[in-house]
């Protein structure tokens, strides 16, 4: 079965510090990844999306060496991901990596310190993942949110070119992420790499500057946020019906149209009706709501968000595999 991708537009500056190569991993008969080919360039924030067991964290482990490829080559920073890592060049996150019981904060981070080839300084490290009130506290003894800010701490103990994270900001709150997008964006304008796996697509969506979308151990999109989502194709239609009968048929009958919610909108100014529609041709399908003489008032008309591109896009690919 061929896959097609988008084409990403992501400005590269120069060359690739991550290269996969028809890179295949295999559990039995579960491809877990499925000939992935993808090259990632320095400055990059990449969003990894992808259903539950599309490959992300198989993904990661490969290119952390945490686990061998079946076939085809890793590339990172002309060297094996091993030699990468042992040479300081990555710094990660993963998601269910143990933290060491009955250490402090302060004590862990200064062992990744002392382990990185160029540290930071430690108060520097505990400031930034904002755990520097906590440094003294016992490591098992952390909230999970905290222990999330922990794993950020020794992800960025040392000056690392790529930083990858898997899940980082599960368990965090509102002001932490915010705390927590903000330094990777900082990491990001200061010329290094990040990698992040995440199931919120909101996050993807306003910080990643490239999404790659993987199912099945296949890569399905490759673009920015923006490619992704016109790439989905569908838009979102919206307007607001005067009180009165409406003939929700021949709505339903309108041309180009994926789905059609109506909902009643009671107000002090009157009651009414809001139409909601998904369509996969905006324009005609606008067009012929007013040859059916009906009037729209608050008429929208708005791109799918990357969480319903994304579901656009998997679903297509499944009814694709599965016909
Ligand atoms: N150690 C393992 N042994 C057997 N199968 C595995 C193993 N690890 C992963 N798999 C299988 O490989 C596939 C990819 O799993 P992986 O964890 O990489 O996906 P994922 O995209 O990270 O999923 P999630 O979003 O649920 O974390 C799944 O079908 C999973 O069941």
């Amino acid at each position: 079965m061929t896959t097609t991708t988008t084409t990403t537009t992501t400005t590269a500056t120069g060359p690739a510090v991550v290269g996969f190569d028809n890179v295949t991993k295999a559990y039995g008969d579960v491809r877990a990844v499925d000939g992935l080919t993808l090259a990632l360039y320095p400055g990059e924030t990449v969003a990894l999306l992808g259903p539950n067991g599309a490959g992300k964290s198989t993904t990661l482990d490969l290119l952390l060496g945490l686990k061998n490829a079946d076939s085809g080559t890793i590339d990172l920073f002309g060297t094996g991901p091993r030699e990468a890592i042992v040479a300081g060049r990555v710094g990660a996150m993963l998601q269910s990596g143990g933290l060491m019981d009955e250490v402090t904060v302060a004590e862990l981070v200064r062992l990744a310190c002392d382990l990185h080839p160029r540290p930071y300084p430690v108060s520097d490290v505990l400031a930034r993942a904002g755990v520097t009130r906590i440094a003294d506290h016992k490591v098992h003894k952390l909230s999970g949110g905290q222990a999330q800010r922990v794993r950020f701490a020794l992800a960025t103990a040392g000056d690392s070119d790529l930083i990858v994270l898997d899940e980082p900001t599960t368990g965090m709150d509102v002001t932490a992420r915010q705390a927590f997008w903000a330094t990777m964006r900082e990491q990001a304008d200061q010329g290094r790499t990040v990698l992040f796996a995440t199931h919120y697509l909101e996050e993807a969506d306003a910080i990643a500057d490239r999404v790659l979308v993987l199912h099945r151990g296949r890569l399905l999109a490759d673009g920015t946020a923006a490619e992704i989502k016109a790439r989905a194709g569908a838009r979102r239609i919206s307007f607001d019906l005067p009180d009165g009968p409406v003939d929700e048929a021949r709505l339903r009958g309108l041309p180009f149209l994926a789905t059609l919610t109506l909902s009643h909108s009671g107000s002090a100014a009157g009651s009414g009706r809001t139409v909601r529609i998904q369509s996969t041709d905006a324009d005609a399908t606008v067009h012929a709501l007013y040859g059916l003489g009906v009037y729209p008032r608050n008429l929208e008309v708005t791109g799918l968000g990357l969480e319903q591109a994304f579901v656009a896009i998997t679903a297509a690919e499944e009814a694709k595999q599965q016909s």
